[in-house]
């Protein structure tokens, strides 16, 4: 297989603050990825900047704030952008597709899987997939609301190898570069510590709207799934392969996990809690460490009318959300056997269909 690279390219990279594609742009990063493409890669494009490149034609005077003004930009602004990227690209010879996705095609598993069919046989066909939010059909609440997300769950559903979120900014500064010049750029993360959530602020051009905090999400979610992410700048001839080198101007993010069968990738970025669990410390050990199941002798609290079959999230006595899973007992059977050892358990329920909580095979573990 191929080496397969995810190339998400921001609002800010792509056009100005009045509006507007900015086409040199646009053909600069059509030259790289074809480059990746000759030096043996297997690119794929998420791009954003639809709502950008369409509000000027529309005449709205600025980037629109209300849902419908924005869906009608991208409705306009997505069709300027692939044009731009296939006149661009086909200097290249460069064949490319236009992939628009939702969040809700995330959370159905035959909608992914499609989703997945469709771009697997893309790439064997040698076109370029371009990837970016379903805007017109999007509803408020399911946006991915910006871009960095998509292109993490795009680069486990794909197994990539490396994510690179191309933005305006080369990498994560210590503070807002723009609101403190003493900031320094922060090379290398191996951990998503609450410290470095602190430090990233809002989107800092007129036409983003991630800012840094969503690319560090993204390099969460996808550090999960085992794919290192790249937040950083490119902008000469040949940059993005030296980002991929290592060489970018830029932070690395480093990945934790190993790739997520499909599953998995549905308990921990799709589904829908329906209850909390809080744990011990013994349990938070051998959930996060020691890859056991959850027991109900860890369990200290519950919370939420979940079902047997449910997804809950689980909670050390802190809130720091440890990870999900699917519960084996109901809400009330639960209570009764908060905290109990495994004997006393079989001696209190009639009948026990699996005694641990939430097995190993149906967690994931979401602190990093
Ligand atoms: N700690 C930080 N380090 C670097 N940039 C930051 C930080 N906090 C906020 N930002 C802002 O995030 C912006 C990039 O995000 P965004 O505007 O959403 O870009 P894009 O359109 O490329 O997704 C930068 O221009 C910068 O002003
Ligand atoms: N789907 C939207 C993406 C919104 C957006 O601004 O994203 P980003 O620039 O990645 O922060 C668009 O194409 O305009």
């Amino acid at each position: 297989m191929l080496r397969r690279i995810v190339v998400k390219i921001g609002s800010s990279s792509l056009t100005s603050s009045e509006g507007g594609l900015n086409r040199d742009a646009v053909r600069y990063f059509a030259a790289e990825l074809a480059g990746l493409i000759q030096a043996g890669f297997q690119p794929l494009l998420v791009t954003s900047g639809a709502v950008a490149a369409g509000f000027r034609e529309i005449g709205y005077p600025e980037r629109p704030k209300l849902l419908h003004e924005k869906q009608a930009a991208a409705a306009v602004g997505q069709a300027l952008l692939m044009q731009a990227y296939r006149e661009a690209l086909a200097e290249h010879r460069v064949s490319a597709a236009q992939v628009l996705l939702t969040r809700s095609d995330f959370q159905n598993r035959k909608r992914t899987g499609n989703a997945s069919m469709a771009i697997e046989e893309l790439l064997r066909q040698g076109v370029l997939p371009i990837i970016n939010e379903n805007d017109t059909v999007s509803l408020d609440e399911l946006k991915f609301g910006d871009n960095d997300t998509l292109s993490a769950l795009v680069a486990n559903l794909i197994k990539a190898e490396h994510l690179l979120i191309l933005t305006d900014m080369d990498g994560l500064y210590t503070k807002d570069p723009r609101l403190d010049p003493n900031a320094t750029r922060i090379t290398r993360v191996t951990e998503f510590t609450n410290e470095l959530y602190a430090i990233a602020g809002g989107a800092g051009s007129a036409v983003g709207t991630g800012g840094m905090r969503s690319k560090i999400d993204a390099a969460k979610i996808a550090s999960i799934g085992g794919v290192p992410v790249f937040v950083g700048k490119v902008a000469e001839p040949g940059d993005l392969q030296a980002a991929l080198r290592g060489d970018g101007r830029g932070t690395y993010f480093e990945a934790h996990g190993a790739a997520l069968p499909r599953k998995k990738q549905w308990l921990g970025f799709f589904s829908t809690p329906f209850g909390t669990l809080t744990v011990d410390d013994g349990a938070e050990e051998a959930l996060i460490h020691g890859g056991r199941s959850l027991l109900p002798v860890g369990v200290k609290a519950a919370n939420g009318h979940f079902h047997t079959g449910d997804v809950v999230e689980v909670v050390n006595p802190s809130g720091e959300v440890l990870g999900r899973g699917i519960v084996n007992y109901d809400a009330e059977q639960l209570q009764e056997i908060l905290g109990l050892p495994s004997a006393e358990v079989i001696k209190k329920l009639d009948i026990v269909h699996r005694l641990e909580v939430i097995h190993r095979d149906e967690w994931i573990s979401l602190k990093s």
